[in-house]
């Protein structure tokens, strides 16, 4: 039986408010890719994302059509054992009384923290995987400490282990290295790889071209709701096509499979 992908968008129409942020769009991507995003502020890559996750709904044309996994219809905190999402708008979004260990374990009941239902639901096997989750990351002695009183990448690191912590075979980024620094830019990619390299897929929103890790083999540009690129990692990512897209001329090197741009001749 063939395995049915990730995502499968024909003809999907996505409003955000009044603005049609994708229009009679067409996409597959396979259970085992590692697929990067790019495009133009405003190009539709976050409304993508939240389409896959379900959080947003296509207009329901009659040729239109979106299956995540192979279903049109899900439960959003049951695709959310299978998807894991690791976003910087989630940041912000805890309240300053919320530990790491409750950012983390809140994974499993895909909130935003604990409230007091729920922290009456976190039973011993969920502290123990939370705990292990937590020393894979390296942020078990922060535990106890308030998640908004942490570095911005100890914060994301918490991100990353509230999202690996159904062990989804899907993990989905968008914009996972902004407001890092250089040394928690490259910790996070480290922790990233490894897990990609363990044959799981990878969704990867980014402006920046040399935080792709090098694991991805396919690039998809947006531009104004569309697909204005699709293909392998080294046909996209040329001079021509990004000078294309954003509207500037640029140079591209590649670096240790780390994709560079820079500007080029004026
Ligand atoms: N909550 C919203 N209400 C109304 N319009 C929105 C909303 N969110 C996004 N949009 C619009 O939808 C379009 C696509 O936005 P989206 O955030 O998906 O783009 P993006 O490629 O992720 O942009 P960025 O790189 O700036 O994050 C834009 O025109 C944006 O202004």
């Amino acid at each position: 039986m063939t395995e049915a992908p990730l995502i499968e968008m024909r003809n999907a129409t996505v409003w955000r408010g009044s603005t049609r942020a994708l229009h009679r769009f067409s996409l597959s991507i396979g259970q085992h890719e590692r697929v990067a995003i790019l495009g133009p502020n405003g190009a539709g890559k976050t409304t993508l994302l939240k389409t896959i996750t379900r959080e947003l709904r296509h207009a329901p044309d009659d040729d239109s059509r979106v299956s995540i996994l192979g279903r049109e219809r899900w439960n959003v905190w049951e695709l959310r054992k299978h998807i894991g999402l690791v976003s910087h708008e989630l940041q912000a979004e805890f309240t300053p009384y919320a530990s790491v260990f409750d950012v983390v374990v809140s994974g499993f009941f895909s909130s935003i923290g604990l409230d007091d239902r729920l922290r009456a639901r976190v039973r011993p096997r969920h502290r123990e995987q939370t705990q292990e989750i937590m020393r894979e990351l390296e942020i078990d002695v922060l535990a106890d400490r308030a998640y908004r009183d942490l570095s911005t990448g100890q914060q994301r690191r918490c991100l990353l282990g509230r999202a690996l912590i159904h062990d989804p075979h899907t993990l989905i980024f968008d914009e996972p290295t902004a407001g890092l620094d250089l040394a928690a830019t490259f910790d996070f990619l480290a922790r990233v790889r490894q897990w990609a390299r363990n044959g799981r897929s990878l969704v990867w929103v980014t402006h920046h071209l040399n935080d792709i890790p090098p694991e991805v083999e396919r690039v998809i540009i947006l531009k104004n709701g569309e697909i204005v690129s699709d293909g392998s990692k080294a046909s996209v990512l040329t001079a021509e096509c990004l000078s294309d897209v954003y509207e500037t001329n640029l140079r591209v090197t590649e670096v240790d499979g780390h994709i560079l741009a820079y500007p080029g001749a004026a």
